[in-house]
């Protein structure tokens, strides 16, 4: 593949995903707007609709956990360009959120619903500071690296993979894992928790809970020491909270 395609194919899956997002951030707060939502969808037994949700949220987790694997990388890049593996497993996430989006089944009820004004208000600020945690943690950490952008570029260059590196700036001194603090906020905070709402929050903390022990795995090899004294020092989703000895 020519080195301007791989780039042209890295900038198309990178807008892809920013839409994804841009859509889940909606799908989430159930904005009237939205043409599917946590709230809204297909229509289907609460028993049925709940493990039809848990599959959905499953099948996006199957796909996070396993693109995300050493090995599964290694026999991948046998196939595609080594410089599009960051974005192909951004256009598999796209596809999984999509399916997710269209085949969600929501479930009546409401499991509480604030009415204080003010205290709405408050909610949902919250809600946009935790997308915004996780945005801008995807900075601190290296935003084009993260997106597939700058592994294109460099190979667009005739330049090797960059050496990975470690970054703890900002939010990464005071806990290990931003992106997915803010990911939680944002899941948890809403004035108006339904029981689909419920099960997307709970469903998804679980999976980060449990992906996190692969993710740290692979920080270990990668950073070695250097990660193991920063587990020591700095918690994991809550300042102070879950250091590893
Ligand atoms: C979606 S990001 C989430 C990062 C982190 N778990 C968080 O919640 O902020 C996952 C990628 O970040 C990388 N990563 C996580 N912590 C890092 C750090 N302190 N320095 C460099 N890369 C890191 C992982 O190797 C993985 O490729």
């Amino acid at each position: 593949m020519g080195r301007a395609v791989v780039m042209l194919a890295a900038v198309a899956c990178y807008f892809a995903f920013f839409a994804a997002f841009l859509y889940l951030v909606g799908w989430v707060g159930a904005f009237e707007f939205m043409p599917t939502s946590v709230d809204d969808g297909l229509s289907a037994a609460p028993l049925t609709a709940a493990l039809i949700d848990i599959g959905l949220i499953a099948l996006f987790g199957v796909q996070h956990s396993v693109m995300a694997r050493q090995g599964f990388k290694r026999a991948w890049t046998r196939i595609i360009p080594p410089a599009l593996e960051r974005s192909f497993y951004l256009l598999a996430t796209v596809a999984v959120l999509a399916i997710m989006f269209a085949y969600w089944h929501p479930i009546e009820g409401t499991v509480w619903s604030v009415a204080n004004e003010t205290a709405r208000l408050a909610i949902w600020a919250l809600f946009f500071i935790g997308w915004g945690i996780l945005f801008i943690s995807t900075w601190l950490l290296n935003h084009f690296e993260l997106f597939g952008l700058q592994q294109a570029w460099l190979h667009m260059r005739g330049q090797g993979a960059a050496a990975p590196t470690m970054r703890t700036p900002l939010f990464y001194k005071a806990v290990r894992h931003p992106l997915y603090t803010g990911f939680f906020i944002a899941f948890w905070a809403t004035p108006d928790m339904t029981y689909s709402h419920l099960l997307a929050a709970v469903s998804f903390t679980i999976y980060i809970v449990i992906g996190i022990a692969y993710e740290e795995r692979d920080l270990l090899d990668v950073f070695g020491e250097e990660y193991a004294e920063y587990r020591k020092r700095v918690g994991a989703f809550i300042p102070g909270i879950g250091k590893k000895a």
